[in-house]
């Protein structure tokens, strides 16, 4: 089982990886696949939305996809760090520059969850549905890539 290009909805993923290397990162400028290799008791660290939210916009989700081959079984463990269900995650007041509007709104995970499918019914991004201000680095909210 393969899987579609995204990202992670909490703040962070924790993953491990068995040897055959199948998770890919997008690079961007120029955009481009990079796999992260998979070495033996390794966890790669997965930046995700809710993080991107958090900290304004500073730290970017991470798009990444899991490919797999036809020679050799691929397992992944990932684990998803968030927020308990009922807090709600909005831009730290240090995140925020001076003179500057929080970027996103507050969402619980499950709220967040909400949005998300909304985003995938209409092809949309869910930060970009929950975003209420520019982010500080005005470089555009980052749009997937074609698979
Ligand atoms: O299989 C992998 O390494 C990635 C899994 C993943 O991206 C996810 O479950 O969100
Ligand atoms: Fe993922």
């Amino acid at each position: 089982m393969g899987l579609a290009v995204h990202t992670d909805s909490g703040f962070f993923t924790f993953i491990t990886q068995s040897p055959v290397p199948g998770l890919q990162l997008l690079r961007r400028g120029p955009d481009r696949w990079v796999t992260v290799p998979a070495p033996p008791g390794a966890f790669v660290v997965v930046l995700g939305d809710l993080f991107q939210l958090l900290t304004n916009g500073r730290f970017r989700s991470a798009f990444h996809r899991a490919v797999v081959n036809r020679e050799r079984d691929r397992i992944s463990v990932p684990y998803f760090l968030g927020p308990p269900a009922d807090m709600e995650v909005a831009p730290l007041a240090s995140a925020v520059q001076l003179g500057r509007k929080a970027a996103f709104r507050a969402v619980t995970w499950p709220e967040y969850m909400g949005v998300r499918g909304k985003a995938l019914r209409t092809d949309a991004s869910a930060l970009a549905l929950l975003q209420v201000a520019e982010e500080e680095e005005d470089d555009g909210m980052p749009v997937p890539p074609k698979n």
